[in-house]
């Protein structure tokens, strides 16, 4: 994503503000809790691995979820969620660094911290267990390099899941070193969701790395249909938070936490 690109007028200004951000100036340093076993605990207790994305608002939300995320953070854990995704960027998702680590403290889960982060410095804001960093925004002028900032964030002690779209982004999340690989299948410029997304990239993805399917997902229907595909986890934001009606946020977390993982191993093996 060079800035000559066409991309989504709210993207652009996702970007934009996050060009303007700045980190701490204390570098983070961070014990994280481990997000492949969060995973592998939750498929041997029988539930799809969910992380569970506590997103207050976004550019396609219908409305604002104004809950404590604290009491949203424990009903998503209480629904069976293995981790927990918090977005930190203000402008946009309605989040805080203050509310990541409060939910932090809260649970005993790993935490993501969902950001739009382009430069080391913005590394140091928060202790998470996961930073993510985003293979398109990093090809943008004037950002720090994928694979320099991936050995920064470890350096810190943080987990990296490195976001994708296509097939050539998953090549350069690899030659990075990315062990942790997200494929989005809300695509960034125009922001239309389409599941097949997944399902055409992750074929070229290694069984090594820890794959998850990010976006879009609201039935037992389509997590079956994400696992099928190889998906280890799903990342979870609207469905769950569901911005328009405020539901209950335990049972729509439950709802897929206990989706037919079975019927997508079998697939699988045959
Ligand atoms: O969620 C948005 O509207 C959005 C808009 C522009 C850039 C990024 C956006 N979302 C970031 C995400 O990665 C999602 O919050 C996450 O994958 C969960 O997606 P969903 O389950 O569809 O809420």
């Amino acid at each position: 994503m060079d800035d000559s690109e066409e991309i989504a007028p709210a993207v652009q200004s996702i970007l934009d503000a996050a060009r303007e951000r700045g980190g701490s100036g204390d570098r983070v340093s961070v014990t994280p809790r481990s997000l492949p076993d969060a995973f592998e605990s939750a498929s041997t207790a029988g539930r799809t691995p969910v992380i569970a994305e506590i997103k207050p608002t976004s550019p396609t939300a219908e409305g604002e979820r104004t809950d404590d995320p604290v009491d949203l953070a424990q009903q998503m854990v209480e629904g069976g969620a293995a981790a927990l995704s918090v977005l930190t960027e203000p402008e946009h998702f309605g989040g805080s660094a203050e509310t990541l680590e409060r939910v932090r403290d809260a649970v005993d889960v790993p935490v993501l911290r969902k950001d739009f982060i382009l430069h080391e410095d913005q590394l140091d804001v928060v202790e998470a267990d996961v930073v993510l960093l985003i293979v398109r925004f990093l090809e943008a002028d004037g950002t720090d390099d994928l694979a320099d900032l991936l050995v920064a964030a470890r350096e810190r002690g943080f987990q990296v899941l490195v976001e994708t779209h296509t097939a050539s982004e998953v090549e350069k999340a690899l030659e990075a070193g990315a062990d942790i690989i997200g494929v989005n299948n809300r695509d960034l410029t125009e922001l239309a969701v389409d599941l097949g997304t997944f399902e055409s990239v992750a074929p070229v993805i290694p069984e090594s790395v820890t794959l998850i399917a990010e976006s879009g997902i609201q039935t037992e229907e389509d997590a079956t249909r994400m696992r099928r595909a190889g998906a280890d986890a799903l990342l979870v934001g609207s469905a769950i938070m569901d911005h328009g009606a405020a539901t209950d946020v335990t049972a729509n977390t439950r709802r897929l936490t206990h989706a037919d993982t079975d019927a997508a191993e079998t697939t699988t093996d045959t």
